[in-house]
């Protein structure tokens, strides 16, 4: 078998005398969602923070197709392909969908003006391509929390990442909207993304990870 898409091994990770992590193993296969649940204060946001580059391991190792990563920052950790959705989605409100998507990226049409209808364009067919039918001329400040954690996802995944790791993400959304999003969850694996999906909620666990 193939070697998994990520890989934590031994991973420990202490705040003075505090051991948030005491040697955490585990491995996120192409294709596959991965539940990790866990009481307030039981090191998910700490495991989390370690795979997206805001902290590093005091020891162990993080394996991306069985090569050893560092992750030093968050810009590392989006280069080896591991997309994080935060709980504070990092979108800006005032602008539009398409403008969020390609923030720092927007593409330019000769003389050096914004190319929107390109960059609108390029961003209905994200969206569609996980069947979402958002218009990409929307203000993110118009969208429901649903619509923008999708957009969110959208962007995050825009950077080729293969591993996407979201924080509580369910907590703010109704419960059409928790389907909507377990849907795209779906999708994303069906299409080979690996998911760490981070929880507290149990009994949403056998709906989504299997
Ligand atoms: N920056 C920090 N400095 C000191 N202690 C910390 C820090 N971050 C986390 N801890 C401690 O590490 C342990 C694990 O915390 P962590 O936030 O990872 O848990 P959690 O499972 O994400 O909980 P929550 O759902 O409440 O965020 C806790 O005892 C916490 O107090």
């Amino acid at each position: 078998m193939s070697a998994p898409l990520l890989s934590v091994t031994g991973a420990v990770k202490r705040f003075g005398g505090v051991q948030a992590l005491r040697g955490v193993d585990f491995d996120l296969r192409a294709g596959e969602i991965h539940a990790l649940l866990g009481e307030n204060g039981a090191g998910k946001s700490t495991l989390m923070n370690l795979l997206s580059g805001v902290y590093t391991p005091d020891e162990g190792t993080i394996q991306i197709d069985g090569r050893q990563v560092a992750l030093n920052n968050p810009r590392e950790a989006q280069a080896a392909g591991i997309a994080t959705i935060f709980q504070e989605l990092d979108l800006v409100p005032t602008l539009d969908v398409a403008a969020n998507l390609f923030l720092g990226r927007e593409l330019m049409r000769p003389g050096g003006f914004l190319d929107v209808p390109a960059m609108r364009s390029e961003a209905r067919k994200r969206l569609e391509a996980i069947e979402l039918a958002i218009d990409p001329a929307r203000l993110v400040a118009d969208l429901s929390i649903g619509q923008r954690q999708v957009v969110a996802i959208v962007k995050a995944l825009s950077y080729a990442s293969r591993v996407l790791i979201m924080d509580e993400p369910t907590a703010a959304l109704t419960v059409a909207e928790v389907e909507r999003l377990f849907d795209v969850m779906r999708k994303l694996a069906a299409s080979g993304v690996g998911i760490v999906y981070i929880s507290h909620r149990l009994e949403e666990v056998p709906r989504i990870a299997g």
